[in-house]
């Protein structure tokens, strides 16, 4: 429509009048700002489905391969992990940054959950540099997603409660078990969300990591059962070096609790050994890792309130890797998942000066895994 205008006025006789000239820079302005960039890259920032489709159709006349990063921002190496790996294999890398209402309880941290758009920004930029200069990739960053809750959830957005009416996408009983057990809306709000965000980038690939395990297994099973055309990635897990896994709630935690925070890798490595030392029987490898974690608890229970940390096990499993039930014995043939969620507790006796993390240190759950590896015969 504008292009249409501009020409049009190029055209007439009327371009070189002196009031004609400055309305037509004013329009190439307004169409140049319309176009949001991240400043200084040639990353697009889009905000609607309708921005999303125009930029897409493209692409997709041009066969270029779309890839998908599906993110909460607050941006991380393991997130950024996996945008190398989609620039690796598509042409076109669409990162998505939006905190998603539905996959959260009403008690859980929707309100402090990070928000860090600037320095988002700041780390696609700098990682786009890095793409441009390693020949090695088929493409780089071209677009960053961040719509509204209005906009992902055109017909209002149903709510958070368990009971909320609305168009979802439920995927039972796996949506139930362990994450969804302590979490009962949190996959009926990622399956949802991925369904739309799949629905509007259209992408030939998404990429997801392993940190989140059983999401990784949701997202499989509603790709497959709802012949979505897409392919699901999965990338390893980042960690710290002290095997801490990234993750963006890692933030909430301060100093005192980031010490002990490893105790649920450090109990998941205890059961792997089990396993790999040709254990396959749920009993001996799971008690190798409650040992470590109540162990750990015991210490900590030994120091003073000034200065220990205190945590609550919600779940250690041992389960099937394709659709994350409980396994009484592992099949060598087809190996495992060990997984695990602990809940740090708010340290007690605060000092002053403290870092308490951000929020001042609120209860934190965090989540691991582990993949228990089919053993050669
Ligand atoms: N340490 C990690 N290694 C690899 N991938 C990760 C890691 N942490 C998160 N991801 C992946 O990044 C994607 C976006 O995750 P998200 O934005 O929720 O970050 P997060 O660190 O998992 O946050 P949270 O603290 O809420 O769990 C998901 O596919 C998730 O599995
Ligand atoms: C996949 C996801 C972006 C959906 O909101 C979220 O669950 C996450 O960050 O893992
Ligand atoms: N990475 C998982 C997102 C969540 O916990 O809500």
């Amino acid at each position: 429509m504008l292009a249409f205008t501009t020409r049009s006025l190029s055209a007439s006789r009327a371009f070189n009048r002196p009031l004609i000239r400055p309305l037509i820079r004013t329009m190439a302005t307004a169409r140049r700002q319309a176009i949001e960039k991240i400043p200084s890259t040639p990353i697009r920032v889009l905000r609607t489905v309708d921005a999303v489709r125009k930029w897409r159709k493209p692409h997709m006349l041009d066969h270029r391969l779309v890839g998908l990063v599906p993110t909460m921002g607050a941006l991380h190496e393991g997130h950024l992990s996996l945008i190398r790996a989609a620039a690796r294999e598509t042409h076109h890398v669409v990162v998505s940054i939006y905190v998603n209402p539905a996959q959260f309880g009403i008690k859980e941290d929707l309100s402090s959950y990070p928000v860090t758009w600037e320095s988002d920004c700041k780390i696609l930029a700098g990682l786009d540099r890095e793409l441009a200069d390693d020949g090695g990739n088929l493409g780089r960053i071209s677009a960053v997603f961040a719509p509204t809750t209005s906009e992902m959830y055109p017909s209002g957005f149903p709510g958070q409660e368990i009971g909320s009416k609305g168009s979802f996408v439920v995927l039972t009983p796996i949506s139930e078990l362990l994450e969804g057990g302590t979490r009962p809306t949190f996959f009926r709000g990622v399956a949802t969300v991925c369904m739309k965000l799949f629905n509007i980038v259209q992408p030939e690939k998404v990429y997801f990591g392993q940190k989140d395990v059983q999401q990784t297994v949701v997202i499989r099973k509603m790709v497959k059962d709802f012949m979505l055309p897409t392919e699901v990635i999965v990338g390893p897990t980042s960690r710290e070096p002290d095997g801490l896994a990234l993750s963006s709630r890692n933030v909430y935690l301060g100093d005192r609790r980031r010490k002990v925070a490893t105790v649920l890798h450090r109990a998941l490595e205890a059961a792997e050994t089990q396993y790999l030392n040709g254990a396959l029987d749920r009993e001996s490898i799971l008690q190798a890792a409650n040992a470590v974690a109540a162990d750990t608890l015991k210490e900590q229970m030994g120091l003073t309130p000034e200065n220990r940390v205190t945590y609550e096990v919600d779940y250690i499993s041992l389960a099937d890797p394709s659709t994350m039930e409980e396994l009484k014995e592992v099949d060598p043939k087809a190996g495992g998942i060990l997984s695990g969620a602990v809940k740090m507790l708010p340290v007690e006796s605060p000092q002053p000066g403290e870092d308490l993390g951000h929020s001042g240190g609120p209860a934190v759950r965090l989540i691991d895994n582990i993949v228990l590896q089919p053993l050669k015969s």
